[in-house]
């Protein structure tokens, strides 16, 4: 690990105005590894005083270059910023494993490539999305021409997670500075290092101060509520849990603050009897076990035509019971340790939860037997239940955890019904070769995400977010530049 890095993370601190500082609240908190629950290094929690610093820096950098900046200018400073974290890769592998003790291999092909990708994409779009325009016949008959003008929104309060912590913060920072808007990003407090990280590629590649500013902390009481309340701040993007969000929204309907919500799910994937079984069973261990099963887009709930469900379960379980779970650095490891003590907590209580409730235990659902060096870490074992109603709390509430339950179904109907039967909306993966069935039913599916055999295959110009409890908006695309501008129509008389 580069020194500098070394120091970097063992005192993660606030970057504002173009500086990285401790701020003045004196409070810290320990930032430790779910790998081994030892202490990586302390961060600097940011309070009221540093969200003001941060928001007035973030203001003041729209009237200064960032702000008369040529858009083509500021896309090729987005380019540069990808290009920064790619010639950084190691670092952000480096911190990103570090703070998630996800497997060094999914980082390297998932969280930082993304990093740089979200910053590309929306550096091109925003060159080459039109907006729109309109000839109005009028009474002289000389006409009137209407145009669409996109401005920036201001200052954005960007709140993300900590399950991909690089990839979701700048999902949402690459198009809120395409968009020629200035943003205050407050990351969760399990993972402070890649955006703190990200304001040494700023500054290095010569992103005018005030542009991006990191305040830390946590929510309520901390940067995150003060940062959501600030009057301020012009439009806020959340990533997280449903109920969270509910709080956010409510802290922005005070001076009409527009949001953008990516919240929880409880995905289901469905397997046709007709489905390529090999490519179904890859998919599933993927959709529910990936990123130790705390993917928003995982599926917790697989239902699996009846003539192929008992082949399904004892293939999955073959799968799942192959699984290494291990430290980042060991290529063999195929899956890491949940983020935290508490989230394990959580976890673990729904594992004891399906077991009461009915749950057969197919594999799993406890803790592994850790080497010494590990014991301290957040780990549980992958976990497939089947056998539970459809009214249980596993089947109904978000467990975020390397968890599934496989139920079978008979037909079309049933299996639309039950996987529409939950107040979450985000994704699904329908599994069959049959690709008119896969069509009909994708779309009578009630989610922002649709995958046919195939899940998490992302491209990023396209709508990506959830309906009903698991969202209001989409980013991605177009998308992306719409919540991050306002847009003029502009009438001129002929
Ligand atoms: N839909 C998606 O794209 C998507 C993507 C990733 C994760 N998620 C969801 O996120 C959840 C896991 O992430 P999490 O545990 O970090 O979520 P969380 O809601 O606990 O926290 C998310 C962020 O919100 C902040 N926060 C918490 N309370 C706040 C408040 N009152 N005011 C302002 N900020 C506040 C946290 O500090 C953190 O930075 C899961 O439900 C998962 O489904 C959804
Ligand atoms: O855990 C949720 C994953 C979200 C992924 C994205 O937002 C993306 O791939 O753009």
């Amino acid at each position: 690990m580069r020194d500098g890095l070394m120091t970097f993370t063992q005192e993660a601190m606030h970057f504002i105005n173009g500086e990285f500082t401790p701020g003045t609240s004196g409070k810290t908190f320990d930032n430790i590894s779910p790998v081994t629950g030892k202490k990586i290094g302390i961060v600097h929690e940011g309070l009221k005083p540093e969200v003001d610093a941060a928001v007035k820096a973030a203001r003041a950098a729209l009237h200064g270059p960032w702000g008369y900046m040529p858009m083509a200018e500021r896309a090729e400073l987005l380019h540069a910023v990808a290009d920064e974290i790619n010639r950084r890769f190691d670092d952000f592998l480096e911190a990103e494993i570090l703070d998630t003790g996800k497997p060094k291999g999914l980082a390297s092909h998932v969280d930082i490539p993304r990093g740089a990708a979200n910053f590309k994409i929306f550096a091109d779009l925003v060159k080459n999305v039109p907006t729109e325009s309109f000839m109005l016949d009028t009474p002289d008959g000389f006409g009137a021409l209407n145009y669409g003008v996109r401005k920036p929104k201001g200052v954005i309060a960007v709140i993300s997670p900590w399950n991909l912590p690089l990839l979701l913060m700048t999902w949402k920072v690459g198009p809120a500075l395409a968009s020629g808007n200035t943003v205050v990003v407050k990351p969760s407090e399990e993972t402070p290092l890649t955006t703190t990280l990200l304001g040494e590629v700023m500054n290095t590649v010569g992103i005018p101060k005030g542009v991006f500013n990191v305040v830390h902390g946590f929510g309520p009481d901390s940067a995150g509520a003060y940062l959501t309340a600030h009057p301020q701040v012009d439009a806020i993007t959340f990533t997280g849990e449903t109920r969270t969000g509910e709080i956010i929204m409510q802290s922005a309907a005070k001076g009409l603050r527009q949001v953008s919500m990516e919240c929880g799910g409880k995905n289901a994937g469905i397997v046709f009897a007709d489905a390529d079984m090999d490519k179904a069973i890859e998919g599933t261990l993927r959709s529910a076990f990936a990123n130790c099963g705390q993917v928003c887009l995982g599926t917790e709930r697989v239902y699996v035509e009846r003539p192929i469900f008992d082949e399904f379960v004892s293939r999955l379980k073959q799968g799942v019971e192959m699984m290494k779970l291990g430290p980042s650095e060991d290529p063999e490891t195929s899956m890491g340790p949940l983020i935290s003590q508490e989230h394990k907590e959580k976890v673990m209580s729904y594992y004891k939860l399906a077991v009461e409730e009915g749950a057969t235990v197919v594999t799993g659902g406890g803790e592994p037997d850790m080497p010494d060096e590990y014991k301290g870490g957040a780990w549980v074992q992958p976990t497939i239940f089947t056998g539970l109603s459809e009214n249980a709390r596993c089947i109904k509430e978000e467990i975020f955890g390397p968890v599934c339950h496989i139920a079978p179904f008979d037909t079309e109907e049933e299996a639309i019904k039950l996987a529409n039967d939950t107040e979450y909306g985000l994704a699904t993966a329908i599994w069959t070769e049959n690709l008119t069935k896969a069509h009909r039913v994708a779309r009578q599916i009630d989610v922002g995400l649709a995958w046919v055999n195939s899940w998490f295959l992302r491209d990023l110009r396209t709508a990506f977010g959830g309906a009903k409890h698991s969202g209001i908006g989409r980013e991605g695309g177009v998308h992306g530049l719409e919540f991050y501008s306002e847009l003029t129509n502009v009438c001129v008389k002929l």
